[in-house]
């Protein structure tokens, strides 16, 4: 099995494309049921069961008392799927990562020696900008919400014949600026406007 620190994305879609071909549910709602809950999935109508064991991909339940299976089927009209059995911390699960951003002075790209050191510090994205209009616009009081396209694989082993430049960088921009444009729109079009009155002021 993979590890429990990183799963990536395709190995997620496998487990999920897996689930869908098994059952027509299509959940509306998703349960976690603790101890004590486990029961409630036993209630669904028109069941769907499959052990955790049996889903490619899927982490194991190793609590006594959790069934360690994923149960689809109907709650008072609702489409559900329920886990009977949950992962926990002290079963070597990690958290739900954050991504931290480092900035980087630039103009130059880092060198493989700070990429590492950046690594090894649990930098996942770095950039050479973004950070200082946060602090400035959080100092200013303002909410924000930054978003940084990711256009290459930093660079981390002297073996590695791949390089990062600016043009590499500005074609997969431009490759994107449409995705990133419609994102952007969609953002502004759903923000509600309002007076910042909710923050922290004394930041
Ligand atoms: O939009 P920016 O300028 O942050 O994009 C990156 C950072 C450097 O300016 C440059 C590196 O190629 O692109
Ligand atoms: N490092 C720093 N800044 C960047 C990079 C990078 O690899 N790509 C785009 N901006």
């Amino acid at each position: 099995m993979h590890s429990k620190e990183h799963i990536s994305h395709d190995e997620y879609q496998k487990t999920a494309d897996w689930l869908m071909s098994q059952t027509k549910h299509r959940p509306q709602v998703a349960i976690i049921c603790g101890s004590g809950l486990g029961m409630l999935a036993d209630t669904l109508k028109c069941q769907d069961s499959f052990a955790y064991a049996d889903i490619p991909g899927f982490p194991q339940s190793t609590v006594q008392g959790h069934a360690g299976q994923l149960v689809f089927g109907e709650l008072k009209g609702k489409t559900c799927v329920c886990m009977q059995g949950r992962f926990h911390m002290y079963e070597g699960h990690s958290l739900c990562k954050e991504g931290v951003y480092a900035m980087v002075g630039g103009p130059n790209f880092e060198t493989i020696a700070e990429a590492r050191l950046l690594h090894r510090l649990g930098v996942d994205a770095v950039g050479m900008s973004t950070a200082p209009e946060v602090v400035v616009a959080t100092h200013c009081g303002l909410r924000v919400f930054g978003l940084s396209l990711i256009t290459n694989k930093v660079v981390k082993s002297y073996e590695d014949t791949e390089s990062v430049n600016h043009e590499g960088v500005l074609e997969i921009g431009r490759l994107r600026s449409h995705t990133v444009q419609q994102l952007v729109t969609e953002l502004i079009d759903r923000m509600e406007i309002n007076n910042n009155d909710n923050i922290n002021k004394s930041i």
